[in-house]
Parts: structure tokens; sequence; C-alpha cells
């Protein structure tokens, strides 16, 4: 059975619980990461625990592990698993108080890292590339809930993806509280316009590591890369749309909102792009066994 890391042990999968007094239950009071490893190697592993001890410091909550323990337990917890190629998801929550917002109720988080075999997220899509719909639900605000935080706050996200559900896209757009394009709902988004490239700054969306590493893979292919904001314009209008993540890593969109972008076909940089991707993904990263 998957063994699962909860508080300095291994447990089996049925025995991973939390209390329903665990205020990431109850109000979704916590943050986590989504890690991928690649040929026995974690990619990026340090930028993720970063961002993790990023994001529970936004949100004032001390882990009361070292980001070296953070680490040391991410590979520890694949080991068990014999695991090579996986999704690895820590979480860290509150942890356990009586009922009602303030975190001091709650003496300490609890940490819980799950592991399992992750293939590609849309498997043959990367071919003909996904379909996506804008959505109505905006991106929650940098001054209402920072979408930087990678925090277990996601409604938004869901409801955006239950509108694309609903009008037949296999990813949503959000547009910002300003209205520009702001990321999909579980990625960020890269447009291509005569050979240069646009992406959102960060602001009002998370800072993809994925994303981080498109932009060094394209200047490093001499592509110039340009943080600005675009409208629904520049995206209707564009040559090539793709988004990245650490789920999608890097997937062509070749139609938004019945439109097609360019010929309807992944594009010639998102083609190099994934391929870019899968060679830094299975070359680079923390070793899991050596
Ligand atoms: C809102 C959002 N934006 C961008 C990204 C891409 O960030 P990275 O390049 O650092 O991964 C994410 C990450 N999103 C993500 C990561 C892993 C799994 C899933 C899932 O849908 O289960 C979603 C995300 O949740």
């Amino acid at each position: 059975e998957v063994l699962v890391y909860y508080n300095g042990d291994y447990v089996p999968k049925s025995e991973a619980t939390t209390s329903v007094y665990d205020h990431g239950f109850l109000y979704g009071d916590g943050v986590f990461e989504g890690i991928r490893a690649y040929n026995g190697r974690v990619f990026k592993l340090k930028e993720h625990v970063d961002r993790l001890f990023d994001s529970a410091k936004a949100i004032a909550m001390e882990i009361p592990i070292s980001r070296e323990e953070m680490s040391q337990a991410i590979l520890e917890t694949l080991r068990k698993n014999d695991l090579s190629d996986a999704y690895i998801r820590p979480i860290v929550s509150r942890g356990v108080g009586d009922l009602g917002l303030d975190p001091r109720k709650c003496k300490t988080p609890n940490i819980f890292i799950i592991t399992q075999e992750w293939g590609a997220m849309y498997g043959d899509l990367y071919e003909v590339g996904l379909k996506a719909v804008m959505v109505a639900t905006r991106r929650n605000a940098p001054d209402a809930l920072s979408p930087n935080i990678k925090s277990l706050n996601y409604l938004n996200n869901i409801l955006a993806k239950i509108e694309a559900n609903a009008k037949g896209g296999d990813e949503a757009i959000f547009l910002d509280s300003n209205g520009y394009i702001c990321e999909g709902s579980g990625d960020n988004i890269f447009i291509i316009k005569n050979g240069k490239v646009y992406t959102p700054p960060t602001i009002s969306n998370l800072k993809g590591i994925t994303r981080a590493t498109a932009i060094e893979l394209l200047m490093e292919r001499g592509y110039e890369v340009l943080e600005e904001n675009v409208g629904l314009f520049d995206l209707f209008t564009a040559d090539e749309v793709f988004v990245t993540g650490t789920a999608a890593e890097a997937a062509p969109i070749t139609k938004v909102d019945g439109r097609l972008i360019g010929d309807g076909k992944p594009g010639p940089i998102t083609g190099e792009m994934v391929k870019a991707f899968e060679e830094i993904t299975t070359t680079t990263g923390t070793p899991i066994y050596e």
C-alpha cells in the first residue's frame, strides 16, 4: 500500500487521516505544492520547497521542520514507495484547533507528503492541442487572497474548471481583476506573436516554476520574452498559445472560445518547448536514489 509521510512517520494511505478539527479541512487554512520526479530525479525541488515556505510565511504559519528536512522527507517518501517517475504533493495545514477562524487555536501544523505514479496530464492532447474557454470567474485579486500563495483555497480554480467543463473546454483561462489575461485554472499562460513571447506578470497569478523554466529555455534559444499584460484580443489573434505547469508541463492551446489559434495546430515554438522540457526534466534534478 502507498506510504504517506505524516508528521515524521510513513503511514499506509488508509491511516493518512486528519481530524475534522484540522483548520486545513475546516477553512482551507494551509499550503501545498505540486512537484514531479522524472527518471529518478525530483525536478526543481529547491524552488518548490522555497515556494512552500514562502506560501506558509505569507499566511503567518511556521512550518515545524526546516527546508532541508522537508526536502529530505520528500526524497525519503519517494524511496519508501520505490518511485522514480512520480507526482509529489506536500501539504502543510494550520493543524487541529477548536472551531473558529483564529489560527492561534491551532497548536502545531500538520505535514503530509503524498507521492504517486504520474504520467502526462493531458495524454495525446499534446498532438492536437487543448481547447480552452474563457471563464466569467476572475482570478482572486492580490489584495483579496494573493494568487501567489499556493494555498488549500482552490475553490476559485475549481469554479473556473466547473465553467470550462460546462462549456466543453479542456482548460479554463482566467482574466485578472483588471480584465487582463491571467492564467489557466492550474497553469500559467504564454502567448506568441510574430516570433515574440508574452506572459502575464505574476502579480495576478501563481509564480509558476514551470513558467520560470520556460522563460529560461526560451531566452537560451534566443527568443525575446516579455512579461507584460495582454488582453483578449492578443490571445485570440496569437500565432501560438501554450500553458505551463508541473502537471501540464508545456501544453499547446489550439482553440480559445471557438477561435483557432494560428492554423489550429500546435505551433513551432510550442513544439520546441515541449521538446526542451522533455530534455531538461529527464536530465536535471535532485537524485532520489544516489
Ligand atoms: C493556479 C496555478 N497556476 C499555475 C500553476 C503552475 O505552477 P508550477 O509550474 O509551479 O507547477 C499551478 C500549479 N498547479 C498544479 C500543479 C500540480 C497539480 C495540479 C492539479 O491540477 O492537480 C495543479 C497552479 O495551481
